[in-house]
């Protein structure tokens, strides 16, 4: 498994090597020795699931503290652009957002730290699973408008399926 912080800090993609055979191939999508040992130090305590046509938007979704949500995240199937926001209020990267592209062919995995909005556009029908540190809590639960203007992300798509939730979501200047 290769660990690669990114210039956001608290940000690793994770990229695993894989075991090719006559069979097919092999990894280990997780191993909580080795993601501590490389600066992913948590207990997940819920994995979720969530399949998506392509072209859906889910997000930027968060849970206000202390309900705080670190996500280990990856696809299935399919591919995703997963678009993440530092929202750490003493963060001097505060409001820029990051994208990755996420392939269940390669595998890679990204850490996304408590303190960030998450989303994702589906590239393909996809099937996007994750661990999380905490628990779901519904009365915890908040987002940021995926476009909000401010924020200025280019999703590379028009008329995405988006809930009729994350369409109400505040912008991040509304949730200050
Ligand atoms: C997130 C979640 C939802 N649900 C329920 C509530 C609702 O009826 C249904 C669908 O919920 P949502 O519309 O919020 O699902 P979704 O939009 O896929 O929410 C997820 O989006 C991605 C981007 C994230 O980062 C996740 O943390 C999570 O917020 O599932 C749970 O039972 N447990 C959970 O952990």
């Amino acid at each position: 498994m290769q660990f690669k912080p990114h210039e956001i800090k608290g940000l690793i993609e994770c990229i695993p090597t894989k075991f090719a055979d006559d069979r097919g191939h092999f990894y280990e999508s997780y191993n909580k020795n080795l993601f501590t040992a490389n600066g992913i130090p948590h207990d997940f305590v819920q994995d979720n699931y969530s399949w998506s046509k392509k072209g859906v938007i889910r997000g930027l979704h968060f849970q206000y503290e202390p309900h705080g949500q670190g996500k280990l995240v990856r696809c299935m199937t399919g591919k995703v652009m997963d678009v993440v926001v530092d929202i750490r209020k003493d963060s001097p990267t505060f409001g820029q957002h990051a994208k990755f592209i996420l392939d269940s062919a390669i595998g890679n995995m990204l850490f996304v730290p408590v303190g960030f909005a998450h989303g994702f556009v589906a590239l393909e029908e996809t099937i996007f699973v994750y661990k999380c540190t905490d628990f779901w809590n519904k009365g915890a639960e908040s987002g940021i408008l995926y476009n909000d203007p401010a924020l200025n992300i280019e999703w590379g798509i028009e008329n995405p399926i988006v809930s009729e939730k994350d369409l109400i979501l505040p912008t991040l200047s509304e949730l200050r």
